[in-house]
């Protein structure tokens, strides 16, 4: 394994930007399932025996990439996906932890339109980790234009990077729905204060939710149409089905499944999570207009 090595995994939106960010200071491999015209791309073997290691392929594909394609040999890795799995509840550092001891391993979260980075826009991203180590040895990587900052709270991140998209899907319903600006700063407001809710109840630290993290990428992803899931969110005011919706769309809203999750985890463990609720809700079809009656109700 070379000193300093570094591989990105995963050659979607996002991981075509960090793969251009980290570019800028260093060579940087990337590979993915399909072979992509892209600067230092290599086969998946190459990109396993980097000493550092970045994965951005979506939270429900985790634990069966790991399962046939990871080999642990001591890598440090970055997991760059947002999204709880559907299937068992599991958070990613979870699955992961079957895989890569918690020391090898940190979750980026905060405010990160991939197309805004590929341009090389600024922007602050948090490395979480229980090893601060971890986070000093990534962090030189990163370009000038992105500063990182570190946290131990994974959990935290965790629910915040996940529980916003479901939360953009939210607004993006208020939004096609036109309720105004009052409606979507009430949602956003009181999402906020349901991802801090739910995340307490695993363990997470409140002011996560307050950072870059929590407030930071739910302001960034609920109020713009860049966000896939807000794009998610106005197809389901305009009465689409949700298969055209992803079709049209073409890449993933990691807000859909993770609705599902947060639902079943809220009932297995009795936290009251009404806005997550009524998304799921509308995906299997409610009427979005139902929905609202529901929320509006004393
Ligand atoms: N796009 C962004 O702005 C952004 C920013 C921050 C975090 N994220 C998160 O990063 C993750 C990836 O998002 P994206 O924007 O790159 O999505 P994308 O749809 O653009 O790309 C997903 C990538 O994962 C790969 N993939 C899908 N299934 C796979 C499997 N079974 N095995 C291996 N690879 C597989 C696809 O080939 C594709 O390269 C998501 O969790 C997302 O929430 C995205
Ligand atoms: O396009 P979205 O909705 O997947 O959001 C992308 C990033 O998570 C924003 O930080």
């Amino acid at each position: 394994m070379k000193n300093n090595s570094i591989a990105v995994i995963g050659a979607g939106k996002w991981g075509q930007a960090l793969h251009f960010a980290l570019s800028q200071k260093q060579k940087v491999l990337i590979t993915s399932r399909t072979k992509k015209e892209i600067e230092n791309f290599v086969d998946l073997k190459t990109a396993l025996e980097c000493k550092y290691l970045i994965i951005a392929i979506p939270a429900q594909e985790i634990r069966n990439w790991l399962k046939e394609n990871f080999v642990f040999n001591g890598q440090k890795i970055l997991v760059a996906s947002k999204g709880i799995e559907a299937s068992s509840g599991k958070f990613l550092n979870e699955i992961y932890a079957d895989f890569v001891p918690k020391k090898n391993i940190g979750f980026i979260s905060g405010p990160s339109f991939a197309t805004e980075v590929k341009q090389g826009l600024p922007c602050a991203l948090v490395i979480n980790s229980s090893s601060e180590k971890l986070f000093e040895q990534f962090s030189p990587f990163f370009p000038n234009f992105i500063k990182t900052y570190y946290s131990s709270d994974v959990i935290g991140a965790e629910v915040a990077g996940a529980y916003k998209n479901v939360l953009a899907i939210a607004s993006g319903i208020c939004e096609g729905l036109n309720l105004g600006k009052n409606a979507q700063a009430s949602l956003i407001a009181r999402g906020l204060v349901e991802m801090e809710r739910f995340g307490k109840f695993f363990g997470a630290k409140k002011s996560t939710f307050l950072g870059l993290s929590g407030a930071g990428d739910l302001f960034l992803t609920a109020n713009s149409t860049m966000s896939r899931n807000y794009r998610v969110g106005l197809g389901l005011a305009s009465n689409k089905n949700i298969e055209d919706i992803l079709k049209e769309l073409g890449e993933v809203a990691e807000g859909i499944k993770t609705a599902e999750a947060i639902y079943n985890l809220s009932l297995q463990h009795n936290v009251y999570t009404p806005i997550a609720n009524e998304v799921k809700h509308i995906l299997d079809g409610k009427n979005p207009k139902d929905s609202l009656k529901d929320l509006l109700k004393h």
